[in-house]
């Protein structure tokens, strides 16, 4: 899927809070595609500002969240969910009328609830959240065609013009994204089981098979197969934004770890009594799984059975040197 060169922007000033993977990559999307007359940031560190404009991701670089959002048309939150309410009381007053703030947060209830309160008459709210990613964070890990062929969630809020979430529906379409709206409720529930679970067994996993004694944990690293390593990708995702998308999607995820457990329990069982027919039944029928959204991948453009990851690997080749050290929680 391609998507059309925009010849006039879609917003005039756009600004971003948090240039980390998603918002670096939307950046340079809206610049690849003139999709924005300009672009402004917020970002905490000096040496991030100076790395933002050195790699031209955009116009401006400020410390402070009420200088980048001056008179912007658009602004978009790409923060860990978690420092939203931090946010929202930053955006207090410094919006103009019409403006329009969406994000890109994996938990849309938290967010709604932290950012909502803070947004002046006039300013409307438009929650979203973009199902692509790496395991990388920061600026560097950052690239224009992430988006492409994968689905948005939008999660409007009643009493939101149908305008401005028909906007943010065009610039995530203009991204090459695929646009789905939903209750925020509904949607923590189904991210619950297809995001935020996964992410929970692979740290689970690989902190299991680490935390064994030393010439196991040797041997666990040498010889990792395909699927361990899988996992291990997986967990290498930023330990500061998922720490915040598990305390804030707490009830969703609790639900979905409990029948987990109990599906565990069962499988436990069945081996432990030889129950072969059990087994072969699950794994027949998640092999079709599999298969099915193989098959509805083709429609995606950097989908594969065979290279799903082979993205992010590149892009974690090109930025090694540059990548942040996420366990000691980065001010970028
Ligand atoms: N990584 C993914 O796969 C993915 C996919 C979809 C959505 N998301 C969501 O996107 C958001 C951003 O994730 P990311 O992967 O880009 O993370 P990232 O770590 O790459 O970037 C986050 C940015 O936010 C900045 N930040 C943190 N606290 C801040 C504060 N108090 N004030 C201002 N800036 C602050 C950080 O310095 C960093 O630049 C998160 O809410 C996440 O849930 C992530
Ligand atoms: O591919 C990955 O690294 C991801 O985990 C991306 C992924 C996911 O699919 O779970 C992670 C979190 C988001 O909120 C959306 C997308």
């Amino acid at each position: 899927m391609t998507s059309s060169v925009s010849t006039t922007p879609l917003f005039d000033k756009v600004a971003f809070i948090g240039m980390g993977l998603i918002g670096s990559s939307m950046a340079r999307r809206m610049i690849r595609d003139g999709l924005a007359g300009s672009i402004s940031c917020a970002v905490r560190s000096e040496a991030t500002r100076d790395r933002v404009l050195e790699l031209g991701i955009a116009n401006y670089a400020y410390c402070d969240i009420a200088s980048a959002v001056e008179d912007a048309d658009l602004v978009m939150l790409c923060v860990p969910v978690g420092v939203n309410e931090t946010v929202g009381q930053q955006l207090e007053g410094h919006l103009k009328p019409g403006c329009i703030v969406s994000d890109v947060g994996s938990v849309k209830q938290a967010v709604i609830r932290d950012i909502a309160p803070h947004l002046g008459e006039g300013v409307h709210f438009v929650p979203g959240h973009p199902l692509a990613g790496t395991e990388h964070s920061g600026p560097d890990a950052g690239f224009p065609e992430l988006f492409e062929g994968r689905w948005c969630i939008l999660t409007p809020i009643p009493g939101v013009p149908d305008a401005a979430n028909a906007k943010v529906q065009a610039l995530w379409e203009a991204c090459g994204m695929r646009v789905e709206c939903m209750d925020a409720d509904h949607h923590d529930r189904v991210l619950g089981i297809t995001s935020h679970l996964p992410h929970l067994i692979a740290y689970t996993i690989v902190g299991t098979a680490t935390d064994l004694e030393e010439a196991m944990r040797q041997e666990v690293i040498k010889f990792s197969a395909t699927g361990f390593r899988d996992f291990t990708r997986i967990a290498a995702s930023d330990p500061t934004m998922w720490r915040d998308v598990f305390l804030n999607n707490r009830e969703a995820v609790l639900e979905v770890l409990g029948r987990f457990q109990e599906d565990l329990m069962a499988l436990q069982r069945a081996i432990r009594w030889g129950e072969g027919d059990k087994l072969f039944d699950l794994f027949s029928r998640t092999r079709e799984i599999r298969r099915g959204i193989v098959d509805a991948g083709q429609y995606f453009t950097n989908f594969s059975a065979e290279g799903e990851d082979r993205q992010s690997d590149q892009k974690g080749k090109k930025s090694k040197e540059v990548k942040t050290d996420a366990a000691s929680e980065p001010k970028n």
